[in-house]
């Protein structure tokens, strides 16, 4: 059998990149769709870049035509909770409009699978702890709202046109590529792992932790940090299972174990051998205390299981691509 071809908007990014990377050694020919507006050529290394916008209509019938994937991997987005409270209508035109716009032009092109990038800021608040897709979902900013009216979409093209899908729930995705290939580098930088690690590695930016008054076992908020690498590995699992299946099918992708931001802190100390505690600050709005995924579904039912999200290796990991890419850049 030939290998499938795997169409991946937002290749030039984050979690993007490590997908294309983890879809390239699974022997699948990748081609990736971006209009680096917020990603980096030097990121698309595992096949072709096609520099365009998924709100371009008539580009996107021609990537169709000219690579006819089997599959379209979906992560093109813009994905700053703080900046959609500020600029709402960049999110629903970008995020929204660009996703039905990328499945109307992928149900004219008879291309009937999708694996799209959801993430757990579609369930808002929790009610209850871990969070099994089940959860109610709604959602505390315009960036999950964006992200949740996609999954409304994907569900009603799969019962009305048979588009099918999976909506893979992100909890924190975090580390970079073990062999150092590939990294994170968004700008502005607002996690809180590459933030800290800035903070330790340099005096003029410290690191602030957002608030130690959450009840949680230290007082800062509990979140469940996923490695980028078992994120990518689902993403292969997730678009050979939806190939024989059909409808809507959403997973959350998380460890199921939470790490608070001080433990991060002093992971991060500890694996740079540095002993600057972190600032304490306020608590930033719209922060849940914990939030924790039940992937007990993504378990079963795709066979996934993190390999490589312990705290440490996230850590050292990240910490190796911003040694790497700050010698890139000053030198
Ligand atoms: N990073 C996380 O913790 C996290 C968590 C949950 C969900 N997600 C989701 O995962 C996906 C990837 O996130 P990331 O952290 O890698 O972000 P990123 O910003 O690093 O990557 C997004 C990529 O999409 C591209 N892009 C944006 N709008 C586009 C458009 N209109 N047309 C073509 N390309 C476009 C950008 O240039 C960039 O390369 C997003 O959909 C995000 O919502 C991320
Ligand atoms: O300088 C910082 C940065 C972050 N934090 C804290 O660290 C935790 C993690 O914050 P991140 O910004 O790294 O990630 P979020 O938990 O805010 O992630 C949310 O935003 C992401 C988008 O980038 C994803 O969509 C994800 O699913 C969604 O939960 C939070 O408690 C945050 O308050 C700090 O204390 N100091």
């Amino acid at each position: 059998m030939s290998a499938r071809t795997i169409l991946v908007t937002g290749g030039a990014g984050y979690v993007g990149s490590h997908c294309c990377k983890a879809f390239a050694r699974a022997g699948w020919n990748v081609v990736t769709l971006d209009n680096l507006s917020r990603g980096h050529a030097d990121a698309v290394k595992w096949g072709p870049l096609v520099e365009g916008d998924i709100l371009d209509a008539e580009m996107l019938d021609a990537v169709f035509a000219r690579y006819k994937p089997d599959v379209v991997g979906h992560f093109a987005a813009f994905a700053y909770v703080g900046e959609s409270v500020q600029q709402p209508e960049i999110y629903y035109h970008n995020n929204s409009i660009g996703s039905f716009t990328l499945l109307d032009r992928m149900r004219a092109a008879g291309v009937s699978k999708l694996i799209f990038s959801s993430t757990c800021a579609t369930y808002g608040v929790p009610q209850q702890l871990p969070i099994d897709e089940d959860h109610r979902q709604w959602p505390v900013n315009p960036y999950g709202w964006s992200k949740l009216m996609v999954e409304r979409m994907l569900s009603d093209y799969a019962a009305a046109h048979g588009l099918d899908s999976v909506a893979l729930r992100y909890f924190n995705a975090a580390g970079c590529d073990r062999e150092g290939e590939i990294g994170e580098c968004h700008d502005p930088e607002t996690h809180a792992i590459p933030l800290a690690i800035a903070g330790a590695l340099s005096q003029d930016r410290p690191f602030t932790v957002f608030g130690t008054d959450f009840d949680t076992r230290d007082g800062s908020a509990v979140r469940d940090y996923i490695h980028v690498e078992d994120l990518a590995s689902a993403h292969v699992l997730a678009a050979e299972w939806i190939l024989d299946r059909r409808g809507f099918n959403p997973f959350n992708l998380g460890t199921g174990q939470g790490t608070t931001v001080l433990e991060i802190a002093r992971a991060v100390g500890k694996i740079c051998g540095v002993k600057r505690p972190p600032q304490i600050g306020p608590r930033r709005t719209g922060d849940p205390p914990v939030l924790i995924a039940d992937a007990a579904k993504a378990h079963s039912e795709l066979g996934w299981a993190p390999q490589v999200s312990d705290i440490e290796t996230i850590v050292r990991t990240a910490v190796a691509w911003h040694q790497k890419s700050n010698l890139v850049h000053s030198g």
